[in-house]
């Protein structure tokens, strides 16, 4: 499935972020959104997903306007921004659980959990997590369920150097399986190990 902007523009109180924004993110691709810190890669993001409105022109998934509310855009897309947030009485491996459960995924989550380096913390709960342990329940909560649309807020953040290789061949692997990628980064290597196109703010 596909998911873009046409001619998107958005500002805070009058100050615009961006403004005639184009760009599409097909099955199979990944789009790498780039700029210095404040350029807004996160606000656009957040528009893509419906958590922001655009000031201008529009979200476009499958060539059509944006419902965010749909089903089938929430069955499809899988999203970790800058919020992420988790029950802070319920543990990892529950956290898992639930959303594969939720998403009728008939993924393995002790093998997710292996992938993601959380397994001897699979029945902490998030507050005992170290910030890099709760960024890979973040992207582990992108990978225990179906998705065809992966959107992800620098993922590579607070990743140690293992991680952050794993991170590449996971994005990887995502474009080969069909899923649409579309990610900001500060990182480098990840952009040109990963990206087809960037988009630059
Ligand atoms: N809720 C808000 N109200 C007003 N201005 C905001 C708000 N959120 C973000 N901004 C401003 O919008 C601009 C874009 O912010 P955004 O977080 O999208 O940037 P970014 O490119 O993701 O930055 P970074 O690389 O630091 O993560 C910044 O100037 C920021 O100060």
């Amino acid at each position: 499935m596909s998911l873009g902007v046409g001619d998107a523009g958005f500002a805070y109180g009058g100050v615009p972020v961006f403004a005639g924004l184009s760009f599409v993110v097909e099955p199979g691709e990944a789009v790498a959104v780039v700029g210095a810190n404040g350029s807004g890669k996160s606000t656009l993001l957040r528009c893509l997903v419906g958590a922001e409105v655009l000031d201008t022109g529009t979200v476009l998934f499958e060539g059509y306007p944006l419902d965010e509310s749909s089903c089938a855009f929430r069955a499809a897309v899988a999203s970790l921004l800058d919020d992420a947030d988790y029950f802070p009485d319920v543990s990892v491996v529950e956290h898992l659980r639930l959303l594969a459960w939720l998403h009728g995924s008939g993924e393995d989550v002790a093998r997710v959990l292996a992938e993601v380096g959380l397994s001897a913390v699979a029945d902490q709960l998030p507050p005992t997590l170290s910030s890099g342990q709760r960024h890979r329940l973040g992207l582990a909560s992108c990978f225990v369920r179906p998705r065809s649309v992966l959107v992800l807020d620098e993922p590579e953040q607070r990743l140690d150097e293992a991680g952050r290789a794993w991170l590449r061949s996971r994005l990887l692997a995502e474009k080969a399986a069909g899923v649409a990628v579309v990610f900001a980064s500060h990182d480098a290597e990840l952009v040109e190990a990963v990206a087809c196109r960037t988009v630059t703010l």
